[in-house]
C-alpha cells in the first residue's frame, strides 16, 4: 500500500517559496514566489533581491531615510523576479505561491503574464494602501486568491 503521509502539492510549493525565500539578503522581509503550471510543474522561481549586476554589498538595505538610500528604490519583489525569470514559459492559468501578499506593482504584472491564481502565506501588509490595490486589480482581472493553509508539520525542513 502506498505511503499516505506524503505533503500536498500546495506544501510542496510554499515550501519550495518558502525556501526559496531563504536566499533573500534583505535584513527585514525574506519573500519567495514559486509559479506553478496547470499540470504542477514549477514553472519559475524567485526571491527578492537587488538587481543583476547591483552588488548586494554596495547596495542600501535600510527601510528608511532619504528614499535613494532606502532599499525599495531598488529591491526587485519576488513575483516579479519569478515573473521575470520565466520568460520562455507560457504562465497562462498557471498559479504562483507567495510567501508574502504581493504589492501593486506586483500585481499588475502577475495580471499581464496570464497568471488565474495567488495562493499567499503571510499577508502583513493587509491594510496598506499597496494591498488594497492588489486586491482590487485582482478582483477586477479574475485572479482567484487563495490564503495558504499552514500544514503544521514540523519535520517540513530540516537542512
Ligand atoms: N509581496 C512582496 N514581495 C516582495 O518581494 N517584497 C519585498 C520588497 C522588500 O525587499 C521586502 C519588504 O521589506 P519591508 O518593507 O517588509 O522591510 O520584501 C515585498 C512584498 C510586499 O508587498
Ligand atoms: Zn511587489
Amino acid at each position: 500500500m502506498k505511503r499516505t503521509d506524503y505533503i500536498n502539492w500546495d506544501e510542496y510549493f510554499m515550501g519550495i517559496a518558502l525556501l526559496t525565500a531563504m536566499r533573500s539578503k534583505d535584513p527585514s522581509s525574506q519573500v519567495g514566489a514559486c509559479i506553478v503550471s496547470p499540470e504542477n510543474k514549477i514553472l519559475s522561481l524567485g526571491y527578492n533581491g537587488m538587481p543583476i549586476g547591483c552588488d548586494d554589498d554596495a547596495m542600501p538595505w535600510e527601510r528608511e531615510g532619504d528614499p535613494l538610500d532606502t532599499k525599495y528604490m531598488y529591491v526587485c519583489h519576488a513575483e516579479l523576479n519569478a515573473i521575470l525569470n520565466s520568460a520562455h514559459n507560457n504562465l497562462k492559468g498557471a498559479r504562483v505561491y507567495v510567501t508574502l501578499f504581493p504589492c501593486n506593482e506586483c500585481a499588475k504584472a502577475i495580471i499581464q503574464s496570464g497568471i488565474s491564481e495567488v495562493v499567499y502565506y503571510g499577508d502583513k501588509y493587509h491594510d496598506s494602501d499597496s494591498s488594497v490595490a492588489a486586491r482590487f486589480m485582482f478582483k477586477k482581472a479574475g485572479v482567484r486568491l487563495t490564503a495558504y493553509t499552514p500544514s503544521g508539520r514540523k519535520e517540513l525542513l530540516e537542512l
